[in-house]
């Protein structure tokens, strides 16, 4: 694998149980890269992100992700390579029976963290780097769907992970609060850690322009920037 990319497929095949949803895939993220996957609903976006968090199988081709193949990777290893990625979905998928710091302190203390001192620590830098203080004793019930999903951002990061793999992240939320979301995942983006972002939200692509893959006929488009300066790849 070339050293820069975090994820790199080749030829790969997404599927679902015994149907091929993808064909092909080849393609590489590079190293604090951002990318959108965009395509139609049922084309396969969540699919392959799937794949790259090996919560699908990779029967058919090669894949890298973080230095793990994912070909036979075994369902030890799994855990390992999750800890290097940080997942965002649309729905927040927040432990809704405890507190924001007991939510992230879970997280730690399942990824291994032991020192008490530290993972408090970390909780409040976590937070602090999503632009959120002050939450750590509420119910996520109690937040709004933003910060909610500013929480669910911040339990992503909690390991450091080399890149963000966000299933339609702003999905749920308001314009106004899209784009705070939008401008948190920027920066995070810019501090180093690599995105790779689906989303049906093209107007947030026209705002934050960033290389595009679209999924389309079973297959994985990479578009270029040719194609970005005529209107009608969307
Ligand atoms: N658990 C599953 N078992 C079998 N088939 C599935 C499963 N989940 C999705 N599929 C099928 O895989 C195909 C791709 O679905 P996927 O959810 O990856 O698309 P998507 O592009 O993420 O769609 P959306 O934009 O609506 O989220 C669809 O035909 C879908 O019916």
């Amino acid at each position: 694998m070339d050293n820069s990319a975090v994820i790199e497929l080749r030829d790969a095949y997404v599927m679902q149980d015994v149907n091929t949803i993808l064909q092909n895939v080849s393609f590489e993220l590079g190293k604090g890269e951002f990318a959108y996957l965009v395509g139609r609903t049922g084309s396969g976006k969540s699919s392959l992100l799937k794949t790259l968090y090996a919560d699908l199988p990779l029967h058919e081709g090669m894949g890298t992700v973080v230095g793990y193949s994912l070909r036979n990777l075994a369902p030890e290893k799994v855990p390992y390579l999750r800890r290097k990625l940080g997942i965002v979905f649309q729905d927040f998928q927040l432990l809704y029976d405890r507190s924001v710091a007991q939510n992230l302190l879970f997280v730690l203390q399942a990824t291994g963290w032991r020192d008490k001192a530290k993972m408090k620590q970390r909780v409040q830098d976590v937070l602090m780097r999503v632009g959120l203080t002050g939450v750590t004793g509420k119910m996520p019930h109690q937040l709004s769907g933003g910060e909610q999903q500013r929480v669910v951002i911040a339990r992503a990061m909690l390991n450091e992970p080399m890149v963000l793999l966000a299933d339609e992240p702003t999905g749920n939320l308001d314009p106004d609060v899209t784009d705070g979301i939008m401008r948190l995942f920027m920066e995070i983006n810019n501090a180093g850690t690599a995105v790779l972002m689906a989303t049906h939200n093209y107007e947030l692509i026209r705002r934050y322009p960033k290389r595009v893959l679209r999924c389309e006929d079973g297959k994985l488009r990479v578009i270029t920037n040719d194609d970005l300066r005529v209107t009608t790849w969307l």
